[in-house]
């Protein structure tokens, strides 16, 4: 099939790269010229494991395609994706601006098309219900050609983002014509050989399957960490209480772990256009409310940590290391990274931060205008700090030298904001060590 992707950022380059793979045409359409620039040279413009390779191989096969031109990327079309972003707006509600601007392109793109073809035009961004219906009359406000709708949202991770998609756990295809139905699950067919099932739904519902999927994730997450609170105040330890809970098959194990709170470029955004839709219609969302919340508070929860160890100290003398930037292991995004909020907040205090990510410094260099000084490795970053702060659960700081850490640091202290050490092991080595719902280790108790 001929596939024009609109969008080549997280989503769109890894959807048209899995979909050139199994053997179809895919152009790659953005505005952005530098990203289409630095994927003609071969490079990608973000960090993904394996991607690089992937557009490599289908780019030489003469299966993938960059532009900025919107004409030929549109030509011969069957059928277009938008993934363009749609970030929360000002209020909170999904900014549907990039989604409407690309289907007035689509739209006469299509009207000055010569090709006879059906065209289908497929909305994977994540869009509250009843955009769909917005992007068919922003098409059809350009051309008095017939097409078809269809909503696919997309469920992959970033850092894992080739293997959910090439397995997704399924597929959800919002159709209200057979063709766009037949013709999206014949796309997707090669994806779901494992019994992995394809949902074909109507619209409306496949738009709200998205939201209440990254909602139901997000309430996971909140209610965990709102339990890790409680633990630490009752003296309960949140990993036993995490292993007692998820071994009942009907809780499960996955999104329970406690942390910094939810960050990304999804989660926080969705959960705020779901709240947006419950006051549109008169239907407060009260539970995603309380989920927002307490995520918030989750940061300052943890600095409070730092403030009262750090009690009375000068922070303009204080040299504090962070260990991981991206919102989570395995990408380069730092779109509403916990670690940002927190540098952020240590730079205002006075405090010098030096700060190693493995592969996000480009990207934290853009948010972070204050100056803060990137290390080459994990070592150097903590080179004479009297506090390190761990944000990112990145596998390379899982069983790091903690014997040269010591003799590195001006103080052996961390606040690990993803549960990454054992306390044992924290007081074997004589840590003070701060973590989220387990009790400190500190000069008190080091020795019980
Ligand atoms: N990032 C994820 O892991 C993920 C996963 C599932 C769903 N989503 C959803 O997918 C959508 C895209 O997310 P993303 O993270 O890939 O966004 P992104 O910001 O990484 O990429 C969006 C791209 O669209 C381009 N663009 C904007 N307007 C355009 C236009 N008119 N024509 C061509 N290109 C245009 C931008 O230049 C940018 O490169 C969002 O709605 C998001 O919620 C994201
Ligand atoms: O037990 C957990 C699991 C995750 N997180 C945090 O939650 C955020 C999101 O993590 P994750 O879901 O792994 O990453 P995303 O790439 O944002 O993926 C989510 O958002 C995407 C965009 O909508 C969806 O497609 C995915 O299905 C959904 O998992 C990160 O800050 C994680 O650190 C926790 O704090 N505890």
């Amino acid at each position: 099939m001929r596939i024009t992707m609109v969008g080549t950022g997280y989503v769109g380059l890894v959807t048209g790269t899995c979909f050139a793979n199994t053997g179809n045409q895919v152009t790659c359409l953005d505005i952005d010229q530098s990203k289409i620039e630095k994927l003609n040279n071969g490079i990608s413009p973000i960090y993904e494991p394996g991607l690089d390779e992937l557009i490599g191989r289908n780019a030489k096969a003469s299966r993938l395609h960059f532009t900025t031109d919107k004409s030929a990327a549109y030509k011969n079309a069957e059928i277009i994706f938008i993934a363009v972003g749609t970030p929360s707006g000002s209020d909170g509600r999904a900014n549907l601006q990039y989604v409407l601007a690309a289907a007035q392109d689509i739209g006469d793109a299509i009207e000055a098309s010569s090709d006879t073809r059906e065209k289908i035009i497929v909305v994977k961004s994540t869009v509250p219900v009843g955009t769909n219906i917005k992007v068919q009359q922003a098409v059809a406000s350009r051309t008095s050609k017939t097409f078809h709708m269809a909503s696919n949202p997309e469920f992959l991770k970033e850092g894992a983002a080739i293997n959910d998609f090439n397995k997704p756990d399924r597929v959800v295809i919002g159709a209200h014509t057979k063709y766009a139905a037949d013709k999206m699950r014949d796309l997707y067919e090669p994806f779901v050989r494992q019994g992995n099932p394809i949902f074909i739904m109507d619209i409306p519902s496949a738009e709200m399957v998205k939201y209440a999927s990254n909602c139901m994730l997000a309430t996971k997450i909140s209610f965990i960490n709102e339990v890790a609170n409680l633990c630490e105040q009752y003296g309960a330890d949140i990993s036993e209480v995490r292993r007692g809970m998820c071994s009942d098959k009907r809780i499960g194990n996955q999104f329970l772990y406690p942390g910094l709170g939810y960050g990304g470029s999804c989660f926080p955004k969705d959960v705020l256009a779901m709240i947006s839709m419950g006051q549109d219609c008169g239907h407060p969302a009260e539970l995603l409310e309380s989920v927002h919340r307490v995520n918030q508070q989750q940061r300052d929860v943890f600095l409070t940590k730092l403030e009262s160890h750090f009690e009375g100290a000068d922070w303009s003398k204080l040299k504090i290391a962070v260990w991981g930037i991206a919102f989570k292991p395995g990408t380069d995004d730092v779109r509403e990274a916990p670690s940002i909020t927190l540098i952020q907040k240590l730079l205002e205090k006075g405090a010098t931060v030096t700060a190693y990510d493995p592969v996000a410094h480009e990207t934290a260099g853009e948010v972070l205008t204050d100056s803060i000084t990137y290390a080459n490795n994990a070592i150097e970053a903590i080179n004479d700090a009297d506090a390190l702060i761990v944000c990112t659960d990145w596998s390379e700081f899982k069983n790091p030298e903690f014997e040269l850490m010591k003799d590195k640091m001006a103080t052996p202290v961390i606040f690990d904001g993803r549960n990454v050490y054992r306390r044992s092991t924290m007081r074997e080595y004589g840590f003070v060590y701060h973590s989220v719902g387990r009790a400190p280790i500190n000069e008190e108790n080091a020795a019980v």
